[in-house]
């Protein structure tokens, strides 16, 4: 029997990286080839028409896997019924913004939406917040969903992951396929950290293939400070790195993976305070995220993790101030 299709919601359709994420879900790269889906557009209602517009461009496509997309401003609307929640929409930061700069901006969008999922989403949805400050704003849409587990509101720490293949892979000159068990731990902002002390090429340690002084002073900040210097050049935050890296993480989640990066709600596992949302080194087995237990943690990586997790509560405690969760 034919598939029935999965619907995947996607906010801030009419922004960059709405405009990059759309045509490759609709073509089957977020679910499988196989899985026909279903696309419901949020926008604010001034977007609401270049939403529109974008929606006529998937019909021109002809996606034999699209069967049907719809447009709306309202989240009790788009969030009817959905299997995906891809929270996009949210005011990129600009030149010179830290991340936490967007707390207060952003924080406010993802009360409500999480309370439009918690009130019309399917039993199986499955949340990818992108929106920055993706860690807390996915823990504020999650604290407004008391009716759907806890662990289904992520936030993508993917694309970090991606930055950090790219960037050991050039650093030692081989493919990103020799690359294994790449982990980013914390939060998605400057202190994330990418650890290669669990990382392997061609089956040795990487933090034993570079030199310290590379680790800790060119690699470690190249990557998290890599979407500013994507602003810097660009004009622009990232947008299609950004969408391809939404593309894997979901793809990952349902399809599974045995080690990669991702932000879910801490169980208290390597001393990440229980609750807050952040990145681990996690495998994805019958749909569930889980995280890799029984990694060794150096003192170099534990006071890395430590800083960037205090940042997550620090977040944690400032939303909590201004009564968004
Ligand atoms: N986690 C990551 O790795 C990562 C990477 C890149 C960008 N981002 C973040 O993703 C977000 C979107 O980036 P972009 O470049 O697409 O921005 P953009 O400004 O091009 O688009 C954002 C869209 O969101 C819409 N929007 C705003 N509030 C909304 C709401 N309440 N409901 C629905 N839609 C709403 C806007 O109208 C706009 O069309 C930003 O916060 C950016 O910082 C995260
Ligand atoms: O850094 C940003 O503000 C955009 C995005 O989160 C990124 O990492 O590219």
């Amino acid at each position: 029997m034919a598939q029935s299709p999965v619907k995947v919601t996607v906010t801030g359709a009419a922004g960059q990286i709405g405009y990059a994420l759309l045509f490759r879900i609709a073509s089957g790269q977020l679910l499988g080839a196989d899985v026909p889906v279903k696309l419901s557009l949020l926008e604010i209602p001034q977007a609401v028409k270049a939403a529109e517009g974008t929606a006529m461009e998937l019909d021109d496509c002809a996606f034999p896997l699209l069967s049907g997309i719809e447009v709306t401003d309202d989240p009790n609307v788009a969030f009817n019924g959905t299997n995906v929640a891809l929270l996009v929409g949210a005011r990129p930061r600009t030149a010179g913004m830290e991340r936490g700069d967007l707390l207060q901006a952003n924080g406010g969008i993802f009360g409500p939406q999480g309370k439009a999922i918690n009130d019309n989403a399917a039993d199986d949805v499955r949340v990818l917040v992108v929106g920055n400050p993706a860690n807390t704003n996915s823990l504020i849409a999650q604290q407004h969903a008391p009716d759907v587990p806890a662990e289904r509101f992520t936030a993508m720490t993917r694309l970090d992951h991606n930055r950090a293949l790219s960037q050991l892979a050039a650093k030692l000159q081989v493919p990103v396929t020799e690359i294994k068990k790449m982990t980013i731990w914390g939060n998605h902002s400057a202190t994330q950290y990418p650890d290669l002390f669990h990382t392997e090429v061609g089956g040795k340690i990487a933090a034993e293939l570079v030199d310290e002084a590379w680790l800790r002073d060119t690699f470690i900040p190249t990557v998290a400070k890599r979407g500013a210097a994507i602003i810097e050049a660009r004009g622009a935050s990232s947008a299609a790195s950004a969408a391809n890296a939404a593309i894997d993480h979901v793809f990952d989640w349902v399809n599974g993976t045995e080690w990669t990066s991702a932000a879910i709600p801490s169980d208290g596992s390597y001393g990440v305070p229980e609750g807050i949302i952040s990145s681990f080194p996690v495998a994805s087995r019958n749909g569930k995220w889980e995280i890799i237990q029984g990694l060794e943690i150096n003192a170099f990586s534990r006071e890395r993790i430590d800083a960037s997790t205090r940042e997550l509560e620090e977040e944690r405690a400032a939303v909590r101030e201004l009564g968004l969760i």
